[in-house]
């Protein structure tokens, strides 16, 4: 990870009375995938709007690869390709003969063209289907065809708006690991914006969660939560061959254990909450009692536990930034 490539500073957009993003400060830096996860209208498409120029800040600036995005426009849209979250082709024409359309568009010689194109459908996995026509692709071919749109001019930075939309769950998967590959085969630095927490955790070396406008907190999905569950008990399920009996005499020895605060038997799983990691411990002891261990599990925190612990203090505040005719769901956040 080199100098930053994006820099946001007190970045600020007002609707009438509303503040759709509000101070955002950001720094990204050259080959980082950054995800900025919110619910509906958060402010993540603002925001990329602003990074591209397309919309005016009220307040603050947006640097994207040295460029004032507000007062230099242009240069910026030379360095960066910005994929929206549905990507329109021309459907009588081949897939080939669209990116070779929007190569010419952005102004590659002609004599380039054809090799460029054909090249771009190779690296996102389509070679096999230069000839067919669009209107005969897939929603998870369509988006892979998008990304060569952007990639074809050859840009410093990808911004993707909601990449994922629409897409099963293999193509997601495909998909992001191709947006992987791309950035650390080339130094690629890649935004994207999405409110699929779990899709996209694994890729972003970074996450910004971002909630009525506001950046709440942003890190590696590790470093957010060992920040926000330092607190929190370890908990260690422990599943045994047969379940213990009902009425089981060794919960008060593994009680002496120490720092076991809590114990739950389900069937054949053993849940214990502790203070500290007391795993080689607990494992010990259920072999020394002649119990068969077959597996165990340390609960580990993701995005969705890292959301819901800001979200269930901004609720509120996020319901008043909700887009007319939309409803957010809690659910949005879960697989
Ligand atoms: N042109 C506009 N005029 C008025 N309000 C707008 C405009 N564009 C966006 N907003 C409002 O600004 C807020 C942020 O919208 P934005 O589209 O940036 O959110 P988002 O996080 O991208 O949401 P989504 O995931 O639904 O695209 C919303 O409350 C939205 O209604």
């Amino acid at each position: 990870m080199e100098k930053p490539i994006i820099e946001l500073r007190g970045l600020t957009k007002c609707y009438g009375a509303l503040k759709a993003v509000d101070d955002l400060n950001l720094t990204i830096r050259k080959g980082e995938i950054f995800g900025l996860l919110g619910p509906n209208g958060a402010g993540k498409t603002t925001t990329i709007l602003m990074m591209l120029g397309l919309t005016e800040p009220t307040a603050g600036t947006a640097m994207v690869c040295g460029y004032n995005a507000t007062t230099n426009p242009i240069a910026v849209k030379k360095k960066v390709g910005y994929m929206p979250d549905s990507v329109g082709f021309y459907d009588s024409m081949t897939a080939l003969e669209n990116l070779a359309y929007i190569g010419r568009l952005n102004g590659i010689p002609e004599s380039e063209i054809k090799d460029r194109a054909f090249e771009m459908m190779k690296i996102i996995g389509l070679a096999d289907a230069v000839d067919k026509k669009t209107s005969a692709f897939s929603r998870g071919m369509k988006q892979r065809l998008g990304l060569a749109d952007v990639l074809i001019k050859q840009p410093d930075v990808i911004i993707l708006d909601e990449p994922t939309l629409g897409i099963d769950p293999s193509g997601v998967k495909e998909f992001l690991a191709l947006i992987h590959q791309l950035s650390r085969q080339h130094g690629l630095t890649v935004l994207l914006s999405s409110h699929h927490l779990h899709q996209v955790q694994q890729v972003c070396d970074r996450v910004g969660i971002f909630v009525g406008g506001k950046m709440l907190v942003e890190g590696s999905v590790d470093k957010l939560s060992r920040n926000l569950f330092t607190n929190e008990n370890y908990v260690v399920s422990i599943t045994l061959r047969e379940a213990p009996p009902a009425r089981w005499e060794a919960e008060d020895a593994l009680r002496q254990l120490g720092n076991v605060q809590q114990i739950t038997v389900t069937d054949r799983v053993v849940e214990i909450s502790c203070l500290r990691d007391i795993t080689p411990d607990l494992v010990r002891f259920f072999v020394h009692k002649g119990l068969d261990v077959m597996g165990v599990h340390k609960k580990e925190y993701g995005l969705d536990d890292i959301y819901e612990k800001y979200f269930e203090n901004n609720l509120a505040e996020n319901n008043t930034h909700e887009k007319p005719g939309r409803t957010f769901q809690r659910s949005f956040f879960k697989k």
